[in-house]
């Protein structure tokens, strides 16, 4: 027999007054999955995970939680464990009680709950620090523990509300490398709300692109990413060189589109040095095209130009929705 899906959504609507924060949002989340909910702030993602938790009263839609509709049920009964941008622990609780309640408020006996709860902060790498209070831990391990709670209510399906958006730039490195291992570990489906293009494409399998409270491209991650549909999404994604053409439509030239050292010289512009490399700007007969390059790279410009070919069959024209 096939696996229920862990969350199966149909058009998860909601306004608040005027604004349509979330419009006929359908997705799915396959067992064992990982799905991030991209987009930018106030597109509507934390709409749809409070609409699918059960947090929020939704104009119209259904949410199934493995196989079973939970759409009239109150948050508790859905069988979902959250984790929240500010995941607060019960401060006065030992690291352990903290993941413990989850499982003991399902009603598991004391040594039942105990004994799930150690089993998810030893998943999270923690299991050393279970009797510590919540103040004595760094933000990272606090956000472990948060997630431990999360695990160890067994639900078939997390939701994690930009989960690494309170750590420093290594933390969330080191985290996301572990979130990754972990979801593939526990088997649970994962429905994951970030603006973060990294995090998603490290993270999740599939990614749904959300723009003003509609999903505006979805698909397995790679393949979003590798092949935007319009012009807002490429450019949302971090696609650098992103050119109106006519009115409506715009040239994508990918950075592997532009062969460096052959065709014709170009005048360049320094922008900016960055952890990549230095990012510089090239006026090309297309349009300005920005570059990352590297150290070796930065020495093939001589007298200010620098010789570049763009392979055109690896462009793409996409319908330019960017002003809307
Ligand atoms: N309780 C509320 N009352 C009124 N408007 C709301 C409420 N909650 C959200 N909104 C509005 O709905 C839209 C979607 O908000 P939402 O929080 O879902 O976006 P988001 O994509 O999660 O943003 P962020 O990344 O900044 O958290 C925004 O325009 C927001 O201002």
């Amino acid at each position: 027999m096939t696996r229920a899906p862990a969350l199966h959504l149909q058009g998860l609507s909601k306004a608040f007054g005027t604004v349509q924060a979330a419009h006929q949002v359908s997705l799915t989340v396959q067992a064992g999955e990982t799905v991030a909910l991209l987009g930018p702030s106030g597109c509507g993602k934390s709409t749809v995970l409070r609409g699918v938790a059960g947090l929020e009263r939704l104009d119209g839609g259904r949410v199934e939680v493995a196989g079973t509709d939970v759409t009239a049920l109150p948050p508790e009964a859905r069988h979902v464990g959250l984790v929240f941008q500010d995941y607060a622990l019960f401060p006065h609780l030992s690291v352990l009680d903290n993941v413990a309640y989850g499982p003991r408020r399902r009603r598991a006996g004391r040594l039942q709950a105990a004994a799930q709860a150690r089993e998810a902060l030893a998943l999270v790498g923690l299991l050393d620090l279970q009797a510590r209070t919540p103040v004595q831990l760094s933000g990272g391990q606090q956000q472990r523990v948060a997630l431990a709670r999360a695990l160890a209510t067994g639900s078939p399906l997390l939701l994690l509300d930009e989960p690494l958006s309170n750590l420093d730039e290594q933390r969330r490195t080191e985290l996301r490398a572990d979130l990754r291992r972990l979801f593939s570990q526990v088997g649970a489906g994962v429905l994951l709300v970030t603006h973060d293009q990294r995090e998603a494409l490290a993270l999740a399998h599939h990614v749904a692109v959300m723009r003003a409270g509609r999903v505006v491209q979805q698909g397995p991650s790679a393949q979003v990413f590798a092949q935007p549909q319009t012009a807002w999404v490429a450019a949302f994604l971090g696609h650098r060189n992103v050119l109106a053409r006519s009115p409506g439509e715009a040239l994508w030239v990918p950075e592997s589109a532009v062969e460096l050292g052959a065709g014709e010289f170009h005048p360049v512009e320094s922008e900016q040095i960055t952890e990549a490399g230095e990012l510089v700007r090239l006026r090309h007969p297309l349009g300005p095209l920005r570059l990352t390059l590297s150290v070796r790279e930065r020495a093939l410009i001589a007298n200010g130009l620098l010789q570049a070919r763009v392979n055109l069959t690896q462009a793409r024209l996409l319908p330019d929705d960017r002003s809307r």
